[in-house]
């Protein structure tokens, strides 16, 4: 159960300290891909992406939010896997988890219908080069919206929110995790900011109505703000969808800079990350030290009864 914000719960997370991450520069694999009802071609198509990228040079590679089903409620709960119970429960992450040990490669696994109980979730899950899950991470804010003649969808009918913000250290820095409506949230980069993120991923499916104006925007705000790496990942555009997803997969830069884009199609962007970046950009545009600490703060509320 979500506890209530009590003032006494409140704290002001210490200034941030951008860790030495183990790698400074890599290759970052963003696999848009064209999903379809069929989950067994799903998967296979997935691990066929994954491979390419990783012969491009690919240390990290990152999927495109509800790669294993399409996104409707209807599917949700049939496509849904049981992530804990592994094996033949998740043959999705199986793959992921068998491919990441074989290639030596870091993946942010997209995200899945995650089964645990009576509950479903929205659930990326990130594998070390070693095939070890790392972390999970569940959507936090649900996707729920009303454009009268555009686009009207209700996540939380289908899936419930998660409870808990995700950094996880990787082979390739720092990240943090969110997925696709989590990106309206500044708060929560924030926090992962001063939590030492070198980077976000956002496995991401924006829509025909917002994509356009507020994909790229969010992005590039997120990075500028915090001044670090944000890495999105869209499924490709399928017209014939009952939702149809905006694609353009992207990778920005601290400066809030375009490093790599793309459409819609199916595709494969390799881009570099270079994390010398992130110190360069806060040392000539110090925010952290001309942020008025004073005025404001952002407070972190302790889950004490999570
Ligand atoms: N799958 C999503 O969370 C879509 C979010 C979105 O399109 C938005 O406008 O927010």
């Amino acid at each position: 159960m979500a506890s209530s914000f009590k003032p006494e719960q409140a704290r002001v997370p210490p200034a941030f300290q951008l860790p030495i991450p183990p790698v400074s520069k890599f290759k970052i694999g963003l696999c848009q891909l064209l999903v379809t009802a069929d989950k067994e071609r799903n998967i296979a198509h997935a691990r066929q992406a994954i491979e390419d990228a990783a012969k491009r040079g690919a240390q990290l590679v990152v999927l495109p939010e509800i790669w294993n089903s399409p996104i409707s409620n209807d599917s949700f709960p049939v496509y849904a896997e049981d992530i804990d119970a592994g094996g033949d429960a998740s043959p999705s992450t199986t793959m992921l988890s068998e491919v990441a040990s074989l290639l030596k490669i870091t993946i942010v696994g997209g995200s899945i219908p995650e089964r645990c109980g009576d509950r479903l979730y929205n659930t990326c899950c990130v594998f070390d080069t070693d095939g070890k899950l790392k972390a999970k991470h569940r959507k936090i804010h649900l996707f729920d919206i009303d454009i009268p003649g555009k686009i009207s969808f209700q996540e939380s009918k289908t899936f419930t929110a998660g409870e808990t913000p995700t950094v996880v250290d990787t082979e390739v820095g720092r990240i943090g995790i969110g997925i696709c409506h989590d990106i309206r949230f500044q708060e929560l980069v924030m926090l992962y900011a001063v939590r030492g993120a070198h980077l976000i991923c956002y496995p991401g499916a924006f829509n025909m109505t917002t994509g356009p104006l507020h994909w790229e925007l969010l992005q590039r705000a997120r990075a500028v703000d915090n001044q670090l790496y944000v890495a999105t990942c869209s499924p490709a555009r399928d017209v014939g969808a009952g939702y149809v997803a905006w694609g353009h997969s992207t990778l920005v830069g601290p400066f809030g800079e375009i490093l790599a884009t793309t459409e819609h199609d199916d595709a494969i962007i390799i881009s570099e990350v270079d994390y010398s970046q992130i110190e360069l950009r806060r040392t000539s545009l110090p925010l952290e030290k001309q942020r008025r600490g004073d005025l404001y703060q952002l407070v972190e509320v302790q889950r004490l009864n999570s």
